[in-house]
C-alpha cells in the first residue's frame, strides 16, 4: 500500500476542518485533490508530512508509519513558493537538497537540466518568475526520485508554456512509477494529468469521486431514427432518443464501435457522431453547486 489514511480528524480551535478523511491509494499513479478554497487540501497534505499534529485518525506512507524518519528519502512535498530563500539563488537550494539527501553534485545538474532551468540556476530567486519560481520548487522535490509526491497547487497561475512543460515532466514521473497527489483548482489541466480526483467537501472525500466521473457521452445522428432505436432495444442497448432526435448513450457501459457497427450490419447510416466528455469541471458543478467557498 502507498497511502493509507484512516479516519482523520483535525481541529483548529472549535472548526473540524479534516473530518475524517479516508482512502488508500494501492498501486502508482497521479491522483488529483480537488475542493473549494479552505475545504483542508493543504491541512491533510501537512498532515501526511507530519508539519501538522492532528486529532485523530492513522496514516501510513510506503508501508511505514507517517512519523517514520526513513521516510524523509522517499517522500517529497512541493509546498508554497513562499518557502524559497529570495537572496538565495536556485544553485543554493538545490545543493542545500542534495547535501542533506547526500547526493553527488551531478544530480543538481541533471535535474535542472529535467525541468529546463539550467539558464537560471545562478539566478537569485528575487529575480524570478512565478514560472521560474515552480520549476525550482519542482527541481527540490524530485531531486532524489521521490516514490511519493505530494503537491499543494503547483500549477496554479502557471503561463501555458510553463504548465505544459510541468504537465509533461509529471506525466513521465508517473511513467517511472512515481505516485502523485497534486491538488489544483485548474480543472482542465487536471483532466489532461488523470481520471483520479478526490473531491474534497466538509472535511472528507466525497464516495462519489471514487465512483467512475469520468464518462463519454455519444450522441448520434443516423438516417433512420425510429428504425435504428428499434434494433438497439431489440439488442438490449441502454440507449435513449434525446429532444434532438439523436441516440444518446455514455461509454460506461456501451461501446461506440459496437453500436455503429450494428446500426451498419441494418443499413442504417450514422451521419454524425458527438462526444462530449464529463470532465472534472462538470461533476466539480454537480458536487459544489451552491456550496460557497471562503
Ligand atoms: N493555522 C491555522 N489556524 C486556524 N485555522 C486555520 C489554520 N490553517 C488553516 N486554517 C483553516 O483551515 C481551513 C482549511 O484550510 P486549508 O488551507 O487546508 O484549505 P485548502 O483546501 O488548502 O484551501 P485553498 O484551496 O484555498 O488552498 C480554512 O478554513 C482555514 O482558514
Amino acid at each position: 500500500m502507498i497511502v493509507q489514511v484512516d479516519n482523520l480528524k483535525k481541529k483548529y480551535k472549535k472548526d473540524w476542518i479534516l473530518q475524517g478523511v479516508q482512502f488508500e491509494i494501492d498501486h502508482p499513479q497521479i491522483v488529483a485533490l480537488v475542493g473549494p478554497n479552505g475545504s483542508g487540501k493543504t491541512t491533510l497534505f501537512n498532515c501526511m508530512t507530519n508539519l501538522l499534529s492532528f486529532n485523530s485518525g492513522r496514516i501510513k506512507l510506503l508501508e511505514k508509519d507517517y512519523t517514520d524518519t526513513s521516510l524523509f528519502y522517499d517522500i517529497a512535498y512541493l509546498q508554497d513558493n513562499r518557502i524559497l530563500y529570495e537572496n538565495l539563488t536556485a544553485y543554493d537550494h538545490l545543493k542545500f537538497v542534495s547535501s542533506v539527501m547526500k547526493l553527488p553534485n551531478s544530480k543538481i545538474i541533471e535535474v535542472a537540466e529535467r525541468v529546463g532551468m539550467q539558464r537560471y540556476l545562478k539566478k537569485r530567486i528575487q529575480k524570478f518568475s512565478l514560472g521560474m519560481k515552480q520549476h525550482l520548487l519542482l527541481a527540490m522535490a524530485i531531486i532524489n526520485s521521490p516514490k511519493l509526491l505530494l503537491m499543494d497547487e503547483p500549477i496554479n497561475g502557471l503561463d501555458p508554456t510553463s504548465a505544459i512543460n510541468m504537465r509533461k515532466i509529471l506525466l513521465e514521473l508517473h511513467e517511472e512509477g512515481t505516485t502523485i497527489i497534486i491538488s489544483s483548482h485548474n480543472l482542465d489541466e487536471i483532466d489532461r494529468l488523470t481520471n483520479t480526483i478526490y473531491f474534497m467537501k466538509d472535511g472528507r472525500i466525497l464516495e462519489e469521486s471514487l465512483k467512475d466521473y469520468n464518462t463519454k457521452k455519444y450522441f448520434l445522428t443516423v438516417n433512420q431514427i425510429d428504425q435504428a432505436k428499434a434494433i438497439l432495444e431489440e439488442n438490449a442497448y441502454p440507449v435513449k432518443v434525446n429532444e434532438e432526435e439523436q441516440i444518446e448513450f455514455d461509454d460506461n457501459h456501451t461501446s461506440l464501435q459496437e453500436v455503429i457497427s450494428l446500426l451498419n450490419q441494418h443499413n442504417i447510416l450514422v451521419e454524425d457522431t458527438e462526444i462530449i466528455r464529463i470532465g472534472a469541471e462538470k461533476r466539480y458543478l454537480e458536487l459544489f453547486e451552491g456550496t460557497n467557498s471562503e
